[in-house]
């Protein structure tokens, strides 16, 4: 199936009723699980990833898919590990080719066993879950801090704590911080000194939790509102002051000339005058997941780019790099790989390379559909295939569209 998308007007107004966080919810869901809390969380995301997360931890069979989402399987990986039995766990064809064996290694380090069914280093696995004991682990930290977050969610249950001293460059820094201060909320303590965050074992503090807004999925608004020529957006219940690391992105934004102002009822977007600059220069090692956003915007608003800190995206739903270098070159822009982990646009539009219609593939990557999608404010009209992949992370994208005057017709 394809979505064709079209912006019937230049200008967008609107309240949006953003998904909750994926990353926040399926942290307390592991938290909650971990310390029998009796409360449900509040305003748990509806989107695929928190659904196989819950549906694992609430079903009666030792056999697990958990398709695409990423911190399901290492979340649920470390959490199978001390509970006494035999798990399985597998994934998509994707996650059967995203990398686990650093957070493997550990676990088997604290006394788990954890064996590969197919591949060496990568999911399905087979589990036998047994009681751990903790110890220092040194860990090699930029491949993915799910790995980093998976062990510290279960660290206070383990004999002893855990402590992790961290190698390499530490990539998604902003999502360990998030791991702690949601564990700090459910009364955990810990130490983070230089490269090595230690926590002592002790007891999760059950209790009432209601999640945020997806500042992830927000961003999408904000590339909204800096290609829409007029307008408001109300994002409902996002707030400034986030646990989530792409709240950056508010400050990224104002020199895209799109404000941010902080409501009682949810944070308004709005338009300034300031003028655009003549290039742009990002770091994504803490927001990996707002650098698609950031690539089709600039290639909608001609503004050449230079952006580092992105040698995850090649293990994640895709390969961020090959898909976003194949998608914006249907628009005529040629984005090139100066070195691992970077991204960079003269600004050039090859005629010869640009379609009239681009047929957007999305690569089972819902970011693909979700960054691509806003470009038809800059004057495009866009197809996009596979367009129910945003359901990984924000289920009702389409509708919200069409809710603000987007047409969306199935083809
Ligand atoms: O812990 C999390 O909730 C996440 C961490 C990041 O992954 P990496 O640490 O693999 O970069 C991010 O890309 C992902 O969408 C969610
Ligand atoms: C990378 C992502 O998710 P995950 O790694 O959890 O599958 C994402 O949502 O962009």
């Amino acid at each position: 199936m394809k979505y064709q998308v079209t912006a019937t007007r230049t200008e967008i107004n609107g309240c949006i009723n953003l998904p909750a966080s994926k990353s926040i919810s399926n942290r307390v869901l592991i938290i909650n699980a971990l310390c029998y809390n009796p409360y449900v969380a509040k305003n748990l995301s509806d989107s695929d990833d928190t659904r196989v997360l819950e549906q694992a931890l609430f079903s009666n069979s030792n056999k697990f898919d958990i398709g695409h989402a990423g911190t399901a399987m290492r979340f649920l990986t470390a959490f199978l590990s001390k509970i006494v039995g035999e798990w399985e766990i597998t994934g998509s064809e994707r996650m059967k080719q995203r990398p686990i064996g650093i957070l493997v290694d550990a676990l088997n380090e604290l006394g788990a066993r954890i064996e590969y069914i197919e591949k060496d280093g990568f999911p399905p696995l087979k589990i036998f879950g047994s009681h751990l004991k903790g110890k220092t682990l040194e860990l090699d930290g930029s491949i993915s801090s799910q790995y980093i977050s998976a062990l510290l969610l279960i660290a206070p249950t383990i004999e002893n704590g855990l402590t992790l001293a961290l190698k390499g460059e530490i990539t998604s820094r902003s999502y360990i911080e998030l791991t702690l201060k949601l564990m700090a909320r459910f009364g955990i303590q810990y130490k983070w000194e230089g490269n090595t965050i230690t926590v002592p074992e002790q007891n999760y503090l059950p209790g009432e939790f209601t999640v945020e807004a997806d500042w992830s999925g927000a961003s999408y608004w904000y590339q909204m509102l800096a290609l829409a020529e007029k307008g408001e957006i109300l994002l409902e219940n996002l707030q400034i002051d986030s646990l989530q690391g792409d709240a950056n992105i508010a400050g990224w934004f104002k020199q895209l000339g799109v404000q941010s102002t902080q409501k009682s009822d949810g944070i308004l977007l709005s338009k300034s005058t300031s003028s655009l600059p003549a290039k742009l220069e990002f770091d994504f090692i803490e927001n990996p997941d707002v650098a698609q956003t950031m690539a089709c915007l600039c290639v909608a608003k001609k503004i050449p780019f230079y952006f580092s800190g992105l040698k995850t995206l090649k293990i994640k739903e895709t390969d961020r790099i090959a898909a976003l270098q194949n998608e914006l070159k249907k628009f005529g822009a040629t984005v090139t790989e100066p070195a691992h982990g970077e991204l960079a646009w003269d600004g050039t539009i090859d005629a010869s390379t640009a379609e009239k219609i681009p047929i957007i593939k999305t690569y089972h990557d819902h970011r693909m559909a979700l960054a691509f999608a806003p470009m038809v404010l800059a004057g495009y009209n866009l197809d996009i295939e596979d367009p129910m992949v945003v359901t990984k992370s924000y289920p009702s994208f389409w509708e919200d569209l069409k809710q603000v005057g987007f047409a969306v017709k199935v083809l």
